[in-house]
């Protein structure tokens, strides 16, 4: 029997899950429970070898998410008490410095997980959650904790230090941490082959972006600098997230404006980036207004752009050499006004995009530059899920 791993992302009100047939990497089932907690009914989408179930029902809280997938599993199938799971692998964003590897969890681990929360507000808590359920429904399984950070444990230490006190920064572990490392490392990995060189010889730019993103540069394989900071709020526009801004901005909204702190955070987090400036955090949506001409809309695209291009240029200045500019998740896979807007214009650093080849959305891994391009441009549809289901099960053997 082959070797199944249930890997569960839990969002702020969604989780994702898929059932990853470790073997063959195909996911064998998977899907996402939305509006969890949100007041009204939670709406629940699976898909399976017999096909799509949608569902609406209360869901409160991520237990009760939890245990509406796991009933999904059992009514719909596969069973998954019959297709040999080995492990439960879980999305945990904010690892500190403490988990640089994928560890096993326990209730140390939970409550280290915990004590994190607060540089991953967005993101922890619910992570947590779902490593609880899904350890009360199977508790005689093994489950592996994968950490966005942990990719970016190789930053330098002049890419990992912010520029203030020693002392402050010490005392409160305030640092460079990085996020979205599953990605990075598996679009990293994946890349290097389709350039048929080793891992550890490639020098990369690569750029996740979906609701959240970020930008990292990588050298010789690794982390060596990156968008997100001791959050996941520094760097590139996203969805709902401004990305940078002159940290005096805070200052300035909590003396002139009179906001509270928790006000500034729920601003920068949940209402900036896309949907601050235009209204709407899906770019998608973003495109239909700027075609139905709506000035907002096509600022916060031109925005967007530009601060990708800042971080491209700036990546290129600390490698010096780079080999291919990568980009994948939602947008990045996807949007291909995006991608020729952020690289538009680079042709000095051989950093080219053939019309053509570019057009269109990528299900696929697709070469983007023309033939013989100094700087290969890829798309490489990320898959989190498949390497956190190896990652779970390099480590229980
Ligand atoms: N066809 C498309 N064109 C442009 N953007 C898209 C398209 N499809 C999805 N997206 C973008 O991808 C985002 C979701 O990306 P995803 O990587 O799934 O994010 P997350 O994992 O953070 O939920 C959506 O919010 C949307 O902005
Ligand atoms: C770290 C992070 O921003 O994750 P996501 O894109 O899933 O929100
Ligand atoms: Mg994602």
């Amino acid at each position: 029997m082959s070797e199944h791993v249930l890997v569960v992302n839990s969002g702020s009100s969604s989780i994702k899950y898929q059932l990853v047939d470790v073997g063959t990497g195909e996911s064998v089932a998977g899907g996402l429970v939305e509006r969890i907690g949100e007041g009204g009914d939670g709406t629940l989408r699976h898909d399976g070898p017999s096909g799509r179930t949608d569902r609406t029902q209360p869901v409160p809280d991520h237990d009760a998410g939890v245990r509406a997938v796991l009933d999904l599993f059992a009514e719909v199938g596969p069973s998954l008490t019959e297709v040999g799971l080995v492990a439960v692998g879980h999305r945990v964003v904010q690892g500190g410095d403490r988990f640089t590897e994928p560890v096993l969890v326990d209730d140390a681990v939970e409550a280290a997980i915990e004590e994190l929360s607060p540089l991953a507000p967005l993101h922890n808590p619910p992570n947590l959650a779902g490593i609880r359920a899904a350890r009360h429904a199977f508790p005689e399984l093994p489950h592996v904790a994968v950490f966005d950070t942990a990719f970016h444990h190789t930053l330098p230490a002049a890419a990992r230090t912010y520029a203030i006190d020693r002392d402050v920064a010490r005392e409160h572990g305030i640092r460079r941490y990085g996020f979205h490392g599953t990605s990075h490392a598996y679009v990293s990995r994946r890349t290097a082959e389709l350039l048929g060189k080793a891992t550890d010889e490639v020098n990369l730019i690569v750029a996740h972006l979906g609701n959240g993103a970020s930008i990292t540069a990588v050298r010789g394989g690794e982390s060596v600098e990156t968008s997100m900071g001791l959050t996941p709020l520094e760097g590139l526009v996203m969805g709902t997230r401004s990305g940078d801004v002159d940290p005096a901005v805070i200052f300035h909204l909590q003396r002139v404006a009179g906001m509270s702190t928790d006000e500034i955070d729920t601003l920068l987090n949940r209402r900036s980036g896309m949907i601050g400036m235009a209204g709407v955090n899906d770019m998608r949506d973003v495109h239909d207004a700027v075609a139905a001409g709506d000035a907002d809309a096509r600022l916060a695209l031109d925005v967007y752009c530009h601060r990708l291009k800042h971080y491209v240029g700036a990546y290129y200045a600390q490698l010096g050499h780079v080999d291919a500019v990568v980009f994948t998740a939602g947008v990045g896979e996807n949007d291909d006004i995006v991608r020729e807007l952020a690289l538009a214009g680079l042709e000095r650093l051989g950093i080219v995009v053939d019309p053509e080849r570019n057009a269109g959305r990528k299900k696929t891994e697709t070469v983007i530059s023309p033939d013989g391009a100094e700087v290969t441009v890829l798309v490489v549809p990320t898959n989190e899920e498949l390497e956190i289901a190896q990652q779970a099960v390099a480590l229980v053997g």
